[in-house]
């Protein structure tokens, strides 16, 4: 018998799995993720709650496509289905499924039609977040329909009767604008939890999993002066202090002025062994000629692996490297049933033959918003905790097409302008990523009565607190002007700038 309460999350390779536990845990209510496989006796014997079915990559009519085990819809346990989980549920009892005419990405207004427990409490109009290119045409007999969008004839349906519900949008992600109630009515009108869970200190538990697990040995970690590596490294720290060397390398792609700023951050606000290294040319030469994305990201993220251990070799014996690894970082590099949508240099990126004895990842299960609230309770500066994130790959992941050590030196300085402004304008904290993107694209313009044959870069700004899911910042019109009008002005071989106004999904953060 378990202790607690317990709602299982069935994955079906969903993007977003953990953020569906993240959201439960949240709702103090004590949850575990298996794969879709698990046998219904399995789960009849857990005494689950609830059942959660998660999204998925997948067509739930191909043959190929990850099934459950259809007595589990008779346990007489609630289940929500969620997205594919939702059309699973439809496809599984008979209902009609079917690829949408008008696929739905991102914001969606929808309408609720009729009463459910499970929108108790909800505005009857109410914007969801969807990702969906198959939809429900008719729900299975006995199931009724409780809400609409314009385009989408099932965004929810029920069997109250069975306890059986699902939404076509994604209740768990942070854009769906009452997701949390939505869930915390499944878990406590339907399943009837009373939420009797809490997360363990999270400092204290991984403190004292990492004194075992590294004992006397000695660790790395890698520091990139962002925010999960700073968390991290503060964490190592306190579990097993002098053993620990941060290395934090300069591979040429950090924005302009960034590796002297995060060495003088780093050396006046720790006390922690720092070493810097100066791997530009060896990054740009590793890069030439390559032009696809996931080639560049393997390459970064082997070359980085191969530059610690050079460093650890100077040190001594180093048996682990610790790296600030994060939850969005593992599910977009593809994990168990999940769609690989980037390999993260530092996951999907690392080559096969690391020279440590282990991997060091203390944050490898939350979320940006959890880490902060981490870093906060360690003490660390608010300065550091909200810096915006940077990806480890870089500048590199921003350059469409081939890295240059040219096109390296417009992007720095394109780059370098539109930040100063954000922070002029007193954005930089509400505005929660925002970079420029040299674009590979190129396009004819007129300055001082010339034609000019040149580049193209776009500005990004995004709003999100995950950043599994986002949207573009609604950047005034005046801020983006002289943003564009000083980039052209002061950097050159740049006569054109557009604004990126994709949300996530569709698109994703970075271009790359
Ligand atoms: N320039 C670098 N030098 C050393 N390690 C790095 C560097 N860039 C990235 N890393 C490693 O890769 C990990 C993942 O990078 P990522 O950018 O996701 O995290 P971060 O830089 O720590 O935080 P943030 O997401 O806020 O930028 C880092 O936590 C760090 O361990
Ligand atoms: O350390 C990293 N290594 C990577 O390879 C990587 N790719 C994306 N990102 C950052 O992750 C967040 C989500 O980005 P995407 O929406 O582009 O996937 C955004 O904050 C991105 O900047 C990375 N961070
Ligand atoms: N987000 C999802 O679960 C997507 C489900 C399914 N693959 C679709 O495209 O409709
Ligand atoms: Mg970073």
């Amino acid at each position: 018998m378990k202790q607690n309460e317990a709602v299982l999350i069935l994955d079906f390779g969903g993007q977003y799995s953990q953020l569906i536990a993240r959201r439960i845990r949240d709702l103090n209510v004590y949850c575990e993720i298996k794969s879709y496989q698990t046998s219904a006796d399995e789960i009849a014997s857990s005494g689950y709650h609830g059942i959660i079915f998660s999204g998925g990559p997948d067509t739930v009519y191909d043959d190929q496509a990850p099934k459950c085990d259809k007595k589990i819809f008779d346990l007489e346990i609630p289940i929500l289905g969620i997205c594919y989980g939702a059309q699973l549920m439809a496809f599984s009892l008979g209902g009609e499924v079917d690829s949408a005419a008008i696929r739905e990405y991102g914001k969606t207004e929808f309408q609720i039609t009729a009463e459910s427990p499970l929108f108790q409490g909800i505005d009857r109009r109410s914007v969801c977040w969807m990702s969906h290119t198959v939809y429900i045409k008719t729900p299975p007999a006995g199931f009724q329909i409780t809400a609409v969008s314009s385009t989408c004839p099932v965004v929810s349906m029920q069997n109250t009767e069975k306890k059986l519900y699902a939404t076509q949008f994604h209740p768990e992600v942070e854009h769906t604008l009452h997701g949390q109630e939505i869930l915390h009515n499944f878990l406590y009108e339907i399943c009837r939890c009373t939420g009797d869970w809490k997360m363990d200190s999270f400092i204290q538990t991984s403190v004292e999993q990492m004194k075992k697990t590294i004992g006397e040995k000695r660790v790395i970690c890698a520091l990139s002066g962002g925010v999960d590596s700073s968390v991290a490294a503060a964490l190592v720290h306190r579990a097993v202090g002098k053993q620990l060397t941060c290395i934090f390398v300069d591979h040429g792609l950090l924005r302009k002025g960034e590796a002297e700023e995060v060495e003088r951050v780093f050396r006046s606000q720790f006390d922690m062994n720092l070493v810097r290294v100066d791997a530009q040319a060896r990054f740009l030469a590793r890069l030439s000629g390559v032009t696809e994305p996931e080639q560049k990201r393997k390459i970064i993220g082997e070359e980085f692996i191969r530059v610690f251990e050079e460093e650890a070799k100077k040190i001594g014996q180093v048996d682990f490297l610790c790296q600030g690894t994060i939850y969005p970082d593992v599910v977009e590099s593809g994990t168990g049933n999940s769609a690989v949508i980037k390999s993260h240099h530092n996951v999907g990126g690392l080559p096969k033959d690391i020279g440590f004895t282990g991997l060091v990842e203390p944050l490898r299960y939350l979320f940006k918003d959890e880490v902060r609230r981490v870093g906060a309770e360690l003490g660390l500066p608010d300065t550091l905790v909200w810096r915006q994130p940077f990806p480890g790959p870089g500048l590199a992941i921003r350059i469409m097409g081939e890295v240059t050590a040219d096109k390296l030196s417009i992007l720095k300085d394109a780059d370098a302008v539109f930040r100063d402004e954000i922070a002029k304008a007193g954005l930089d904290r509400k505005i929660n990523q925002y970079f420029a993107v040299l674009t590979g694209i190129k396009s004819v313009g007129v300055m001082g009565d010339g034609r000019t044959y040149d580049n193209t870069i776009a500005l990004r700004g995004v709003t999100t607190s995950d950043f599994m899911t986002a949207d573009w910042a609604r950047i005034p019109y005046d801020v983006l002007e002289q943003a564009s009008s000083r980039i052209i002005n002061e950097v050159k071989n740049v006569n054109r700038i557009v604004y990126d106004i994709t949300s996530k999904p569709p698109a994703t953060i970075e271009w790359e």
